[in-house]
């Protein structure tokens, strides 16, 4: 597998498209829907009838591959995700993610059903598994087939995108802690502090997956009983190590990442009937789709040279899979129900997009941050200590061998000198004893000696005295002798002494050796057991498998390629059929007589009839996907007007207007958090000190305690009725235009067919002491249709300059601009751009004041400034438009971008 030559450069390949149709659902069964969907596997194309139109002529779009209601999971792996995961072991990015409306199969494929996850499930429950959970299958198959000197390192991480938030699935963590995207030189784009977990196995590998999924945040909705309320991406990395066969002992890195991502589905309220948070959820959903969208459509028109992948956590994560290095695949999911075809054709029209999205995947070679790279190097460092140990350890085992010899000639010269000293010893004591008897014997001769003594008495008394000199000589000579050996054994005692000291020291170094030889011991194991540890996380290739199973798995590969290869001649036969097909035709109109002339331009007349009412049929398409957005987008900023306003009036009840206005300016908006920055602040009572009120931790805990320890009284209110309207506005969203959340009706205040700009309404500004219009809401969102870029969110200092005194309301009169207390700015900056897309292509704020409230106008939005002291203005109607001819398809304008609450459209 290892050669020496150079990467080859990167050539560029489109984003493959997958559509797949699930099977009718009991729901749509019941509401007796029809089958709109057909689908043709051998010229991979996807037919839509419009419904009620079933002999009418279809819409057409053709795929890479297309699948029908009976696809069987194991096929759609082996097309779409085989050749994919095979490219990322080869070094490649690669992405796989499932786009789709709710409840349209996203996570059937990618995942499968959740009872086909189990462990202990039965085989044909297993045959049902997803994308996913084949792929880590397939990736260990692989390195069990692989050759045994290529080493493995194979890692995981989970994250999800929920309300705009990242969050850690495999992580320890707290579900507050919201994740960072980061980006890195090296890394490309990452996200900090993401856990990633390194695994070995297939069991391994699943229970990560199995973990994180039961992280994930589902809920029940009217289209889909186990929703998914967020994005999720399953990343494997892979990275391998092969030593180059040249000699020169190098190794060749590879690192590749496979991401797996479950969209969460497109949906329309109106249809989900999702209220409160399920409600909430669907705007961040199809906020990030509509920006997923908008990043299609940018590297696809390739005119505009800005690509918005920060507009959505979803975008910047999947940034290299969108025009960038990896091999991405689309899994489309469709419904084959007439009920849903406006989301099908949307779904369509998305897929058929990313069709033309060009990728320059790449393989990564030896990456810089490659971890395995690191792990080899840190065990070949670790391997040269110990052996240096080793060698080290050797040294010290002779270091103990003469150690134990000194110990013995110790030993030896020890008893060597016992018996010097011994012998010593006697002789003195011989010496003593023969002194002793010396001095006994003259002692007696004195004793005995007189002169009346015999002359035998007198000689034998003379012969000792001689004798007794004689001894007396010897005793001298002795006494030397004596006092010698007295020297001596002083001598030999000192001996004994340094000899006792120097048997001391060394019996203190001996057990500092042995300390330090068991201390030597003690590391080389626990460096033999880091090394078996970083060993561990290593996988070799082949491993597990015998010769026989590894040559089947290689059989079954190459089987595999086989198959894929003939359906790609399979294919490239059916487009060659069709394309003489074609040349047949021209020939044949080259060379027929008049006649045939005349009946093959009839034929083309048709034809050229066809492509006009499909075009017309597209643009009809386009009118009513916009209609159906802009009565989503209508509904959601009407809700988002009704929250506003309780939270502008809960805030004014707790805190007066310039104080709210003295800290918005000195507030920011952070756009990595999206969120406010809020400073420090201080009520300063009059009779009593408040403390400092921190935005961190403490403040808000303060905060929340004195939320705990008090109690919400309403003046004048039946404590039964309270609890019933809570809760029913909480049943229907709390801020929910529900007659039962006490909010009036759209007729009352003027909205319906007057747009914004109806009725004048009590004043209701922070800032303005003037009278103020229901169109202020809609007067901060119009500024961003009058052409002015609205990038970012930005308040400090802005509201000094407003309020701004107007004319030319919805009904002509003085109108308020001003700043408004948002709760959540970012979603009014988003409407901002939505509405801009609403506006009229050519639409100039100065020129627009005329349009108002004309009869057919459906859109009324007046009585807002623009943000510059413009006039306020109103919508005209799409036909108005169209007789003016300003309406274009948005796809024809690639500046503007579509942001909205609907599916996304084109
Ligand atoms: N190809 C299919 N064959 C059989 N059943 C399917 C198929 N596709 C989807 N289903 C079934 O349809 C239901 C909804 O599918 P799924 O949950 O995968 O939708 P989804 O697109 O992920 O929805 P959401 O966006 O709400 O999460 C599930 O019960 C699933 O088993």
């Amino acid at each position: 597998m290892a050669n020496n030559k150079p990467a080859k450069p990167a050539t560029a390949e489109c984003v493959k498209v997958m559509v797949r149709t699930r099977p009718m659902n009991q729901k749509e069964f019941d509401r007796g829907s029809t089958r709109v969907v057909q689908v043709e596997s051998t010229t991979s194309q996807i037919q839509l009838f419009k419904p009620g139109e079933p002999e009418g002529v279809p819409r057409s779009f053709t795929f890479d591959v297309v699948y029908g209601e009976d696809s069987q999971q194991q096929a759609v792996y082996d097309e779409c995700a085989f050749g994919l995961v095979e490219s990322v072991l080869e070094g490649y990015n690669g992405t796989m993610f499932a786009y789709g409306q709710t409840g349209c199969g996203k996570t059937h494929t990618m995942m499968g059903p959740a009872a086909s996850l189990d462990p202990s499930c039965s085989p044909e429950m297993q045959e049902l598994r997803g994308i996913i959970p084949r792929a880590v299958r397939h990736i260990f198959s692989f390195i069990d087939a692989a050759d045994k000197g290529i080493k493995f390192l194979v890692r995981c991480s989970y994250l999800e995108i929920y309300n705009e938030n990242i969050l850690d699935l495999l992580g320890a963590r707290k579900e507050q802690e919201h994740l960072q995207i980061k980006e890195d030189p090296n890394k490309g784009i990452f996200v900090k502090d993401l856990t990633t977990v390194i695994v070995k196995s297939v069991p391994e590998l699943e229970k990560m997956l199995f973990a994180g999924m039961k992280n994930r945040k589902v809920g029940e909705t009217a289209m889909n009983k186990d929703s998914s309320r967020s994005h999720s991406i399953f990343t494997i990395y892979i990275e391998t190590a092969e030593d180059l066969k040249d000699g020169t002992g190098k190794q060749k890195i590879k690192a590749g990442k496979l991401n797996l991502v479950d969209l969460a589905g497109s949906e329309r309220q109106s249809k989900t009937q999702a209220t409160g948070a399920r409600l909430d959820e669907a705007k961040a959903i199809n906020l990030s789709l509509s920006a997923l969208g908008n990043v299609i459509k940018a590297l696809v028109d390739g005119g505009s040279s800005h690509v918005p992948y920060r507009d959505s956590k979803l975008t910047r994560l999947l940034q290299d899979s969108l025009g960038g290095n990896t091999k991405t695949v689309m899994v489309a999911a469709l419904s084959p129900a007439d009920y849903n075809y406006d989301e099908t054709l949307s779904t369509l029209h998305y897929a058929n997009r990313a069709k033309s999205i060009k990728n320059k995947p790449r393989i990564n070679e030896d990456p810089k941050d490659a971890l395995l790279k690191e792990y080899e190097q840190e065990i070949k460092q670790l391997r040269a200590l110990l052996a240096q140990l080793q060698s080290q350890g050797a040294t010290s085992a002779q270091m103990g061998e003469a150690l134990q010899n000194m110990q013995q000639s110790l030993k030896a010269a020890k008893a060597a000198d016992h018996a010097r000293v011994e012998d010593n010893v006697d002789s003195l004591i011989k010496k003593l004893e023969l002194q002793g008897k010396k001095i006994k014997i003259i002692e007696e001769e004195e004793d005995g000696d007189d002169q009346y003594s015999s002359p035998e008495v007198k000689r034998k008394k003379k012969a000792k005295r001689a004798r007794q000199q004689q001894e007396e000589d010897n005793e001298e000579e002795d006494d030397e002798l004596a006092f010698q050996k007295q020297r001596e054994l002083e001598e030999v005692m000192k001996q004994k002494e340094t000899l006792d000291q120097d048997k001391q020291r060394i019996a203190v170094e001996l057990q500092q050796k042995e300390q330090l030889l068991q201390r030597e011991a003690e590391e080389k194991m626990s460096l033999e057991q880091v090394i078996k540890e970083m060993e561990k996380k290593l996988v070799n290739g082949g491993q597990a498998l015998e010769d026989k199973e590894r040559e089947q798995a290689r059989a079954y590969r190459e089987y595999q390629e086989q198959i894929r290869q003939q359906k790609r001649k399979e294919k490239q036969l059916v487009e060659e059929k069709k394309r003489k097909e074609d040349e047949m035709l021209t020939v044949q109109k080259q060379y027929n007589n008049l006649q045939d002339e005349v009946s093959e331009n009839r034929k083309v007349i048709e034809l050229l009839k066809r492509q006009v009412f499909e075009t017309r049929q597209e643009l009809k398409d386009y009118k009513e996907e916009q209609q159906g957005d802009r009565d989503e987008m209508l509904q959601t900023i009407r809700q988002q007007g009704y929250d506003l306003k309780f939270y502008r009036k809960l805030v004014r009840m707790l805190m007066k207007d310039e104080e709210i206005a003295k800290l918005k300016v000195k507030s920011e908006y952070d756009d990595d958090t999206d969120d406010w920055i809020v400073p420090q602040f201080k009520l300063a009572a009059k009779e009593v000190t408040l403390p400092t009120l921190g935005m961190g931790r403490k403040g808000y805990d303060m905060m929340e305690q004195e939320k705990e320890n008090r109690e919400l009284a309403i003046d004048g209110g039946d404590s039964n009725d309270e609890e019933e309207g809570y809760s029913q506005q909480k049943k229907g969203g709390l801020f929910s235009k529900n007659p039962a959340s006490g909010v009036r009706s759209s007729q009352q205040k003027g909205i319906n067919g007057g747009g914004f700009g109806g009725q004048p309404q009590a004043p209701e500004t922070y800032f303005a002491p003037a009278a103020n219009r229901r169109g202020d809401i809609n007067g901060s969102i119009i500024s961003g249709a009058s052409g002015q870029p609205q990038k970012r969110v930005q308040s400090r200092g802005r509201a000094q300059q407003l309020p701004t005194q107007q004319k030319g309301g919805a009904n002509g009169q003085t109108s308020t601009s001003h700043i408004l207390m948002s709760p959540d700015p970012p979603i009014l900056a988003k409407n901002n751009k939505a509405m801009a897309q609403l506006a009229p292509l050519d639409h100039n704020p100065v020129q627009n004041t005329s349009i108002l409230n004309t009869p057919g106008s459906t859109l009324g939005l007046g009585g807002g400034g623009n943000g510059r002291g413009g006039p306020g203005m109103n919508l005209p109607s799409l036909e108005t438009l169209q007789q003016q001819n300003k309406l274009q398809p948005l796809n024809h304008v690639p500046t503007k971008k579509i942001i909205g609450t609907g599916q996304p459209k084109y």
